[in-house]
């Protein structure tokens, strides 16, 4: 049975810009275009140029080498020719293979936003598709607000859209624009569309998150004979997000029920890689990744609960909807209270600690965990804390140094100028080699101060920490009031790339960020003997 091919449409650059707090330079739309090319994505829409001096830059060149690279603008202004549209001599001029117009469908829209009449806008549509046609590129229109728009004047809306193919743009892509429409009604929708006269290979679906349901909707109008979906990476976009094409694509490619109908531009061999690109985006945004993605986040295919992680130990299928190497991700049995032996074994062993199941030193590690877990540790989301708890307890593992005592001062003062300021001091005692060793630091706060003196003298082993750094510092109160329970975690990095998180519990916060920053350094010198292939002890 031959496949329809489904186009993939990526707007990142452009309705991703449209996000709260997001702001691309040109160089990261280089970068972001650059990975979305080589992904396989059909088309890469870059911006507005004209809008902003990034935009205008960025389309200077041409930034992709497979992928169609889209200029996206509105439609010309009522009361000009499309020759004299500035807005339109800014698209024909970008370097793009393709324009995507931004057109109004809902007549409220056209008396309320444009000010103009219904004829005006339909002869905007027209005049704009038909110059971008002459120049020789692809067209195509996003009729924002068409279903609502449909809702409220289903011949106004489809007039829209047919305006738009009868020009002869490649696409009419049917926008939810407010993000309020229902999956049933889409496809409801489209059906009609398509039964008025626009065939489905002429129709794309550009959804909206706002009650949840974009990537629900964007597949909904697939159902409905749409044969283009466009989306963002991470589902990022205006308001609640774009649909997500990370979640969209795998579903498109590996679920049997689209697959069995439907191609895509994206190959298996790319598919594994779309884990690395989700977070080589956030990398790009300077965010932390989300962990319950589907299929790319960290927690996608992760565990912890025993009677689960059993069942998976025996064959992962059990609990697993698509292998996780399918889409670059992996398998995590997490160790907690929620936890058995077999999560535990799971873990160890991927760590390269073997233990039999009988040994009685596993029943002791398991109820460490339970017990600390109780108190307010987080193994699950702390790796690096419960390796170091299993190796101590399985195996021992030699004390590198140790802290006999450490001091924090906070102090708040005026300065020689009369102005109020407050510092953070910390005097750290350390012991390595039977040498005592004391590091003074001033920091930002008491934790910050207490990292760097922690991190300034550890004897022979302190050219080992130096490319050590503190990526995350997160706190968590367990119950209320001053007296309460404080969880830290703390994510730490190297210079190979590798990150680490580690967890302190204590009624003190100072104490509890020592405890992580302790295991932090730890796991460290530890890491470092196992890659030297050297005893932990060494
Ligand atoms: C649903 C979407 O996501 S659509 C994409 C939205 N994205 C953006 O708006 C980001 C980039 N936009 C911008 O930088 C600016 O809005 C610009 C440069 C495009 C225009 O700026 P300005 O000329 O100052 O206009 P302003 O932003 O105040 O208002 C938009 C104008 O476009 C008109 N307009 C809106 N949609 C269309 C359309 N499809 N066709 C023609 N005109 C339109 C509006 O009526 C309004 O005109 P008015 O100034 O006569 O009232
Ligand atoms: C065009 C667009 O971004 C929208 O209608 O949502």
């Amino acid at each position: 049975m031959t496949r329809e091919r489904i186009y993939l449409f990526d707007t990142t650059l452009r309705d991703g810009q449209q996000t709260p707090g997001v702001d691309f330079s040109v160089a990261d739309k280089v970068a972001i275009a650059g990975l979305l090319d080589e992904f396989g994505l059909d088309y890469v829409e870059g911006g507005y140029p004209g809008a902003n001096p990034t935009d205008t830059e960025f389309f200077s060149g041409k930034r992709t080498s497979r992928s169609k690279f889209v200029a996206f603008g509105m439609t010309k202004r009522a009361g000009v020719s499309a020759s004299n549209d500035p807005g339109i001599a800014a698209l024909l001029q970008s370097c793009s293979d393709a324009v995507c117009f931004v057109a109004k469908s809902w007549d409220y829209h056209v008396r309320v936003a444009l000010g103009s009449t219904n004829e005006e806008n339909l002869e905007g549509i027209t005049a704009s598709v038909s110059a971008v046609v002459a120049s020789g590129r692809e067209a195509l229109v996003d009729c924002e607000h068409f279903f609502d728009g449909y809702k409220a004047n289903p011949a106004y809306a489809l007039a829209c859209a047919k305006a738009a193919y009868e020009a002869g743009a490649r696409w009419a892509v049917l926008c939810d624009t407010n993000g309020g429409t229902q999956p049933a009604e889409v496809r409801a929708i489209v059906e009609a569309v398509i039964a008025a006269g626009i065939p489905g290979g002429n129709l794309g679906i550009h959804a909206h998150d706002d009650t949840g349901q974009a990537v629900a909707n964007s597949l909904a109008a697939v159902e409905g004979g749409v044969r283009q979906i466009q989306g963002t990476l991470n589902g990022i976009g205006e308001r609640c997000g774009n649909a997500n094409l990370t979640t969209i694509i795998p579903t498109l490619v590996l679920k049997p029920h689209y697959a069995k109908r439907f191609e895509t531009g994206i190959s298996e061999d790319a598919l594994a890689g779309i884990s690395r690109l989700s977070r080589a985006f956030d990398e790009l945004l300077n965010r932390a990744p989300e962990p319950q993605a589907p299929y790319v986040g960290q927690f996608a295919f992760a565990t912890k609960a025993g009677i689960h992680a059993s069942a998976i130990a025996k064959e992962p299928k059990t609990y697993e909807h698509v292998p996780p190497e399918a889409v670059g991700n992996r398998r995590r049995v997490m160790v907690s209270d929620q936890g058995g032996k077999a999560n535990f074994l799971v873990e160890l062993k991927r760590r390269g600690i073997v233990v039999p199941k009988g040994d009685a030193r596993l029943d002791m590690l398991i109820s460490m965990v339970k017990e600390r877990e109780a108190q307010g540790y987080a193994y699950e989301a702390a790796d690096a804390s419960f390796e170091l708890l299993a190796r101590k307890v399985l195996h021992g593992l030699p004390e590198y140094f140790s802290v006999p005592s450490f001091r924090c001062m906070v102090e708040r003062r005026f300065d020689a100028n009369g102005a109020l300021k407050t510092v953070s001091e910390a005097i750290v005692k350390v012991l390595v080699d039977g040498e005592e060793k004391m590091s003074v630091a001033e920091g930002h706060g008491p934790v910050n101060a207490l990292d760097i003196a922690l991190r300034k003298d550890l004897g022979r082993y302190q050219s080992e920490i130096n490319d050590l750094e503190l990526a995350d510092y997160k706190v968590r109160i367990l119950n209320g009031g001053t007296g309460a329970i404080t969880r830290v975690l703390i994510e730490s990095r190297d210079g190979t790339g590798v990150r680490w998180w580690t967890v302190g519990v204590s009624d003190n916060i100072i104490d509890a960020s020592f405890q992580a920053l302790m295991d932090s350094i730890v796991y460290k010198l530890m890491k470092n003997r196992e890659l030297a292939g050297l005893a932990a002890a060494e």
